[in-house]
């Protein structure tokens, strides 16, 4: 009882505004009227779960992350002086809680607005002198957890909050939820794929200290799943029950997402997966790419807020096709890489340690060596000029704009895939299709970088495919020459966190929807989505829209590539 009346006592006004909820003062409630409010309370306060966690890990978040997710970072701010008495910070007047913060709200009671009891047989009775003909309506008090922003990271926090109602049936609550799961359902069904090893074999630790408190709080379904062997998380969703799950959040790196479209694209049912399944993950590897694309984030907090809230989104996916494994064709989400970087990415595995800086270190020493990577590339164009590049951006970005601003829609709708979608227009064993053009050999016989890509970012602040579109039916496509000087690659690879890079007249920049790339070394890698391949010819089909993942804006991460 000291518990209920501590956390009753905490109780704000609030009112719900367009944005969010806005807390309009604090109410101390008298401890007679506790009691008595404890007779309505059909269904009473739980312990607070989130009062004992003082755990904090550091965080891996990049500064752009709290643009991207908090929308009102002064309203929430940590600065707070007052404390409530669990040393937690209370909130002033005024202040807002996003509706895309919110996470939950549950009806306590309902209660005059002098907070003595509202009863329902009594209102309307001219003997009554509580709830009066004409007296005002009363309030409801509703239980409110939202995700606070503490040091790097966000943790769940409840709060009482009494709104006063239009009407004594007027659910706040129910209306609270609306609008903070607009574009997405509540309450999802997540399947959780975590590989022990990822990263610095921090995943496990990351996942229950940083993204369990989040979904809990978020009464979402979790079922948890620790890989114990390369392949085991494909094994898993060749034979995973569909039906059971909304989501599939694999808290990795870009290698458990990898596996698992490829075991869904094995399965006999694989259009009903597809349709079904939304996957995403939970940056908790060390290369996070689909994380910074798709949640903007590397910060498995922030990540965790985005697939409670964020919206499904259709993505297209790139097949690959090689000798080795011709019938079995291989899903691709991210990207396939030859040259420079597959080397760096691959031959820097011996110094995991260095985390995310590994990559960049190989990079700059296979590129002050100037190794050059030939081979023959053919590809079909969907924009091969860089003017043409913008001119498909710049239709397919309104298009997809167009799309998603349709508000009528509280779930927008998703075309659905069907098994003629999986099915490749073109095969490796064919001869080169007449429609598809040859690079010219000037430069792949000289060839630095091979990059194909889907996604804008492929590390945190490298965002190497900055027109990439989820949905355009095409991969973007970044050539060099390694014959390029020192002092003209210094400033390309500078400018990768902006993505400046691409607009470099010594960069090839193109959009491509399929290319058959045949290396001409007798040693080297092919690297997709960040794994080691077969090195022996490589084709590759974009299939359009295939895979549903979320994100928290219904598109990737914005790349400011309009205005570059
Ligand atoms: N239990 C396991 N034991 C060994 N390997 C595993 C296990 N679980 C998954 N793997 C493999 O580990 C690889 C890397 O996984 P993941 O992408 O999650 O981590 P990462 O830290 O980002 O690694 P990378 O830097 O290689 O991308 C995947 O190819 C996966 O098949």
């Amino acid at each position: 009882m000291r518990k209920l009346k501590s956390y009753m006592n905490q109780c704000s006004r609030a009112v719900l505004t367009d944005s969010g909820v806005m807390i309009k003062s604090q109410h101390s409630f008298p401890s007679d009227e506790l009691d008595s409010a404890q007779e309505f309370n059909e269904i009473g306060p739980e312990p607070n779960p989130f009062e004992d966690e003082t755990e904090e890990i550091s965080s891996t978040r990049k500064s752009f992350d709290s643009a991207s997710l908090i929308s009102c970072v002064t309203c929430l701010s940590d600065n707070s002086n007052s404390n409530d008495e669990n040393g937690e910070q209370s909130l002033p007047a005024n202040t807002l809680i996003p509706y895309a913060k919110i996470l939950y709200a549950k009806k306590i009671c309902v209660m005059n607005n002098d907070f003595s009891p509202y009863r329902d047989d009594v209102a309307g009775s001219s003997n009554s002198e509580t709830n009066a003909p004409g007296a005002e309506l009363p309030s409801v008090l509703v239980e409110v957890t939202f995700a606070k922003p503490r040091r790097h990271n966000l943790v769940p926090k409840k709060l009482l909050l009494s709104f006063g109602t239009i009407a004594p049936d007027d659910d706040v609550a129910e209306t609270l939820m609306q609008r903070s799961y607009k574009n997405t359902k509540r309450e999802k069904s997540i399947m959780v794929i975590i590989n022990p090893h990822g990263g610095k074999g921090q995943a496990k630790k990351l996942f229950v200290s940083k993204v369990k408190p989040i979904f809990a709080a978020s009464n979402c379904l979790v079922e948890v799943l620790e890989t114990s062997y390369r392949g085991h998380a494909s094994e898993v969703a060749k034979t995973l029950d569909i039906d059971k799950y909304d989501v599939i959040a694999c808290a990795s790196g870009d290698g458990i997402p990898h596996e698992v479209l490829n075991g869904l694209f094995q399965r006999k049912d694989r259009a009903d997966a597809f349709n079904k399944l939304a996957i995403t993950q939970l940056p908790c590897g060390s290369g996070n790419a689909m994380s910074l694309s798709c949640h903007g984030t590397a910060n498995p907090t922030y990540a965790a807020l985005s697939v409670v809230k964020a919206q499904e989104v259709r993505i297209d996916l790139m097949c690959c096709t090689q000798s080795s494994y011709k019938t079995e064709h291989r899903l691709s989400f991210l990207s396939q890489t030859y040259g420079v970087i597959a080397e760096s990415d691959i031959n820097t595995e011996c110094i995991r340690w260095m985390g995310p800086s590994r990559f960049e270190l190989g990079v700059l020493i296979n590129v002050l060596q100037r190794k050059k990577y030939p081979c023959d590339l053919y590809v079909k164009y969907a924009a091969k000029s860089k003017n043409a590049l913008r001119e498909h951006y710049n239709l397919h970005k309104s298009k997809q704009e167009n799309s998603s601003d349709d508000s009528s829609l509280e779930i927008p709708e998703q075309q659905d895939v069907e098994e003629p979608d999986f099915k490749l227009t073109y095969s490796l064993s064919d001869p080169v299709p007449d429609d598809w053009e040859l690079v010219d050999p000037a430069i792949t016989s000289n060839l630095g970088i091979f990059y194909a890509g889907k996604m804008p970012y492929v590390a945190p602040n490298t965002k190497f495919f900055p027109a990439a579109l989820p949905s355009d039916g095409c991969c973007d496509l970044v050539l060099t020459d390694s014959r390029t000087s020192i002092t003209r690659m210094a400033p390309i690879l500078l400018s990768l966190d902006k993505g400046h890079h691409v607009l470099q007249p010594e960069v090839v920049h193109s959009k491509v929807t399929a290319y058959r790339l045949v290396p001409k070394l007798k040693q080297s890698i092919i690297s997709v989505d960040g794994e080691m391949f077969p090195f022996e010819p490589l084709q590759v089909e974009v299939l359009p829209g295939l895979c549903k993942t979320l994100s928290y804006n219904g598109s990737y991460v914005e790349t400011d590539f309009d205005s570059m």
